[in-house]
């Protein structure tokens, strides 16, 4: 059985039209999600993106029951989630990066005691549980913090938990690092990947984080227009797109090591110091790149940055619209 599995799916909302006048008014049907199908086999961890509007929230909605299709097949842990939304609670875990599912005015703890109680997890279950996500995501320090105190990143953690609590076979993460700083980021990625390691947990997230994808992600799924764009990895759909990856290096003098073959110079900054070359992995290799430097500047430090989403999409939707 599929984690998920999704056949022609189709979600439209309708929609007042601006301007239309309060007598007469003009109603629009948007196509958030337009025949859209997908699976995800037990396991496997998917980063979903797209561009702003592209149905991805939508889609997650869909998935656990929160809208109800248009038309098509939604089948999440083999469950239809409209008809099954309780029983589907018991096996999915929910975070929304900008929503909360804990209890504002309380203390964290008392959240958890209550998705226990929710969830009928008996208190041999969910207290070791409780510990042992304490003691990986460090709650301890907040756990008594009325969540409305908690900064961003004490609540993503808290969210993470509580999503947790019952060890649910799937999770759905739409967006869990937006506003993290670097270090709270990195900090849930290594959680999810230890996570997923420990528990075999099926992970699908959104994001506009190429980090994200990078780190937690072994397969992607673009959406344009509430469409599939694009299947497949992370390496596959940057070369699809002939997305430039960045090899950045810092010399031990700032001197000018000359043309390097199969990138481009794309700035020279810290006094001349750092000097930043893009090259597509189809030409060439980021070993040979700083072989070619190195060859007549020593280099000190580096670093190879990815191409972002939005670069990536950008790219990816200009092909298919051309
Ligand atoms: N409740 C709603 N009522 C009307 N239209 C909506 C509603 N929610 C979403 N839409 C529209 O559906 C389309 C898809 O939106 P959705 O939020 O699913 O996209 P998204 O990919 O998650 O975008 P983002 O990255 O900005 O979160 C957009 O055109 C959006 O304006």
């Amino acid at each position: 059985m599929n984690a998920l599995e999704v056949q022609d799916l189709v979600r439209e909302y309708v929609v007042r039209e601006p301007g239309a006048s309060r007598f007469r008014r003009r109603r629009k049907v948007v196509r958030a999600v337009d025949g859209l199908s997908l699976r995800v086999a037990p396991g496997e961890s998917v980063g979903f993106i797209g561009a702003n509007g592209a149905g991805k929230s939508t889609t997650v909605k869909l998935l656990t029951g929160i809208l109800v299709p248009s038309a098509g097949t939604v089948r999440t842990c083999g469950l239809d989630p409209v008809t099954h939304r309780r029983e589907l609670a018991r096996r999915i875990g929910v975070v929304f990066g900008q929503r909360s599912q804990l209890w504002w005015d309380l203390p964290l703890s008392e959240s958890f005691r209550l998705l226990a109680a929710i969830h009928r997890l008996p208190a041999d279950v969910w207290r070791p549980r409780l510990a042992d996500l304490d003691e990986r995501l460090g709650l301890g320090e907040f756990l008594t913090t009325p969540v409305r105190q908690l900064s961003l990143g004490q609540r993503m953690r808290g969210e993470v938990a509580a999503a947790l609590l019952h060890s649910p076979e799937l999770l759905l993460l739409d967006e869990p690092t937006i506003g993290l700083d670097v270090l709270s980021s990195e900090r849930l990625r290594q959680f999810l990947r230890a996570e997923r390691a420990e528990h075999g947990t099926t992970l699908l997230l959104t994001t506009h984080d190429m980090g994200d994808v990078q780190r937690l992600c072994d397969r992607v799924l673009v959406v344009d227009h509430g469409r599939a764009a694009y299947d497949g990895d992370l390496p596959g759909l940057v070369r699809r797109v002939g997305a430039r990856r960045v090899l950045v290096v810092d010399l031990r003098d700032p001197v000018d090591p000359g043309p390097v073959t199969g990138a481009d110079l794309l700035a020279v900054e810290e006094g001349g110091y750092r000097r930043r070359y893009a090259f597509s992995a189809e030409v060439t290799t980021a070993a040979e790149v700083l072989a070619q430097v190195s060859r007549s500047a020593e280099v000190r430090d580096l670093s190879v940055e990815e191409p972002d989403i939005a670069d990536v999409l950008r790219r990816l939707y200009a092909a298919s619209n051309s």
